[in-house]
């Protein structure tokens, strides 16, 4: 599709005359395919469709190939091999074709060549004849008669060698300089002020065209105003955002709207023809390709300001895109990972996107951030339920210590050997739940920081591939409670207690006399605690009953240390803490599966509460569970490197020994600065 473009293009300096463009915007839904031949350029002959026709401009023409060619001809010969299978195998060769001839290597390959000539044409080299097959002939004739000795044998047996046949001709089609196609003269007297025109000519099909138009508001002119990546049209390499449209099949499109051309353009069937004056310095992408994950969405159908919908590119958080151009400030080009085939996308520029979220922001009235009440922060009316919670839970102290106590054992039990899994103990389960976490993080890290709207809308991501010698990556694991979060990380380490372990975490509470410091917590003073959080030392802390517990980025570290894989679970404000180069951690949501079906799994499942030891899930819980998730999910979600649905609880087991692993050993899309950071060090 060719459509119009709004505009919007870059302020700086090489567009400044575009300033004036017009804005308005339409599509036209021309889809067009094979582009054939232009006149001027260096462009595939008409016949490209033929497959017998594709090798020709592909053989290891002996005019063009300096002479030491045989790797070169050997990699032409591979090309051409290639293109044969393409071409049985897809109709659509010509595009692969140009793919082909796209490559980098190819590329590299022809400059190589084209220096070599170079070389070779400063030197004026002049043939001795130009006719060195015919004296091989000649020669091959006289060796005939001569007396027969081994020399003479070997020599006529070179001589009638196919390479040295091949060799020769090639050396006379150079020496005779017959080269082809033959191109008709130039006229002698154009004149200067005549502009150069290209024509090109486009076949409708199914692709779009991927170009957009606009009309100069100064000089009325109908301009490309923009060309899209992997589209029919930057693919041709024939047209260019700011060459002018002169005519559309043969109609003057002079004084049109770019409605109008769009209009000509929908009406056209089988071939367009296009006549342009080529813009006098067509852009150059030289940027090199970026990849990022949106922290954001976009949708372009609401986004008014696109200069043009229809070449919109719609994203969610946490999609992996390809930034293909950045030539424009305002409008990147992009294609998802998942989608890197087909024709590239407009999205708002890192600037303009920050922008929009921060009009975004400022137009919604004011709502204090309490749309994860139950993690985030706590309003006055549930300080006052948690107050009363204390309260059953002090004067129940006693019930609560006994059963701290048989969960003790609990933990002690696994694969019929007694070990003990750090970082269950319910009373650091409960604070993470019941924590101040907003109150105490709002003193650590100041309003302005940890408020602000907009962050960056894009991360730049690299793939990374850990390598056997480095530490593991840490597994986060993050769920609304009560999903299985603990319940999945419980059986990870006791499938495999040797490889899979949790951080031991920190409290500021006194040590029971059956527990051992280091094992069941670090115990720490108040202040010790205090400064490892002031220090961001501490991924997540919480208070509970008047002591802090949490757990340090130090002792995820010792268990990394070790060798093993840290399986840490934390509330989802954590997550941006733990992000960092020297944990690399991986980040996996656990989510409810349906009602229905949490009705039936969940029977027998027990919620950790302060006061109630064995509480069966209620509906109300279960439909809290899955707001919850999916409030989690949407201001979360481009943090989530892995999603499992927690159903089945074998399954979801399964699943997440397969996703650590996967995260482990192969290669997984990360924060570009984790990697930076490790080639530094
Ligand atoms: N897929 C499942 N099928 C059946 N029961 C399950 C499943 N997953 C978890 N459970 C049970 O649900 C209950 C709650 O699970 P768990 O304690 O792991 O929740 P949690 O996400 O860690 O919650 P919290 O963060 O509040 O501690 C447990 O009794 C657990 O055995």
């Amino acid at each position: 599709m060719i459509q119009s473009d709004k505009g919007g293009d870059p302020p700086d300096s090489k567009d400044k005359k575009d300033d004036k463009l017009s804005t308005k915007a339409d599509f036209f839904g021309l889809k067009s395919s094979v582009l054939s031949s232009p006149h001027e350029l260096l462009a595939p002959p008409s016949g490209l469709k033929c497959p017998s026709h594709l090798h020709l401009p592909f053989h290891p023409s002996p005019h063009l190939c300096p002479l030491p060619f045989v790797g070169i001809s050997q990699i032409l010969r591979l090309v051409l091999q290639q293109l044969n299978l393409f071409y049985s195998r897809d109709v659509n060769g010509v595009c692969l074709l140009y793919d082909l001839l796209h490559s980098p290597w190819l590329q590299a390959l022809l400059k190589v060549s084209y220096d070599c000539l170079q070389e070779f044409k400063g030197k004026k080299l002049i043939p001795a004849t130009p006719h060195a097959q015919a004296l091989s002939y000649e020669v091959v004739k006289i060796l005939r008669e001569t007396p027969k000795s081994p020399e003479i044998q070997e020599l006529r047996q070179i001589l009638q060698a196919p390479h040295l046949k091949a060799l020769l001709s090639a050396h006379d089609t150079v020496a005779q300089k017959d080269f082809e196609p033959l191109l008709p003269p130039l006229p002698d007297n154009i004149p200067e002020s005549e502009e150069a025109m290209r024509i090109v000519c486009l076949v409708k099909n199914q692709q779009p065209l991927g170009a957009t138009i606009k009309r100069h508001e100064m000089t009325g002119d109908i301009l490309v105003a923009r060309v899209i990546h992997g589209g029919l049209a930057e693919r041709s390499g024939l047209l260019y955002a700011g060459d002018k449209l002169v005519e559309v099949n043969g109609v003057s499109v002079e004084g049109l709207d770019p409605e109008q051309v769009i209009h000509i353009l929908a009406m056209s069937r089988g071939t367009i023809i296009f006549k342009v004056v080529p813009v006098s310095d067509p852009p150059v992408n030289s940027q090199k390709m970026v990849y990022v994950r949106a922290m954001t969405e976009y949708w372009p159908q609401e986004d008014p300001a696109i200069p043009c919908m229809d070449a919109g590119l719609p994203f969610q958080k946490g999609d992996i895109l390809q930034i293909v151009d950045q030539n424009d400030a305002l409008w990147w080009q992009a294609r998802k990972i998942s989608d890197l085939g087909t024709c590239a996308g407009l999205i708002p520029s890192n600037h303009l996107l920050k922008r929009k979220q921060r009009e975004f922001w400022w137009s919604q009235p004011y709502q204090p951030h309490n749309h994860l009440k139950s993690t985030i922060s706590i309003s006055m009316e549930e300080e006052d339920d948690m107050k009363i919670d204390e309260k059953c839970v002090e004067a129940d102290e006693e019930t609560f210590e006994s059963e701290e106590l048989s969960e003790d054992k609990e933990e002690f039990v696994g694969h019929g050997q007694k070990f003990y899994i750090a970082g269950f103990r319910r009373s650091m389960r409960l604070c993470r739940r019941w924590s101040h976490l907003s109150q105490l993080r709002a003193k650590v890290c100041g309003a302005s920081t940890c408020s602000s709207a907009a962050g960056a809308p894009y991360e730049e991501v690299v793939r990374y591939q850990r390598r056997p010698a480095d530490k593991h990556r840490l597994v986060v694991l993050v769920g609304p409670s009560g999903v299985g979060v603990n319940e999945l990380r419980r059986q990870l380490i006791e499938l495999d207690p040797n490889r899979f372990q949790s951080a031991v975490p920190h409290t500021t509470r006194s040590k029971k006399n059956y527990e051992m410091d280091g094992r069941e917590y670090h115990y720490v003073s108040k202040e010790t605690f205090e400064s490892l959080m002031y220090s961001h030392r501490m991924l997540e802390y919480g208070e509970y009953k008047g002591h802090l517990y949490g757990t340090s980025v130090d002792a995820v570290q010792a268990v990394l240390d070790e060798g093993k894989i840290c399986v840490m679970d934390l509330e989802p404000q954590g997550i941006q803490v733990a992000r960092t180069y020297e944990l690399k951690p991986y980040v996996i949501f656990i989510k409810p599966s349906s009602m229905s079906c949490m009705k039936q799994s969940r029977k027998n499942a027990k919620i950790i509460t302060n006061y109630f030891v064995d509480m069966k899930f209620k509906d109300e819980d279960l439909q809290e569970m899955e707001d919850l998730a999916q409030k989690m999910e949407t201001q979360f979600g481009q943090f989530f490197d892995h999603v499992i649905v927690n159903d089945s609880l074998q399954d979801a087991c399964a699943q997440l020994l397969s996703a650590v692993q996967k995260a482990q050993e192969e290669p997984q899309w990360v924060p570009a600065t984790w990697v930076s950071s490790d080639t530094e060090s």
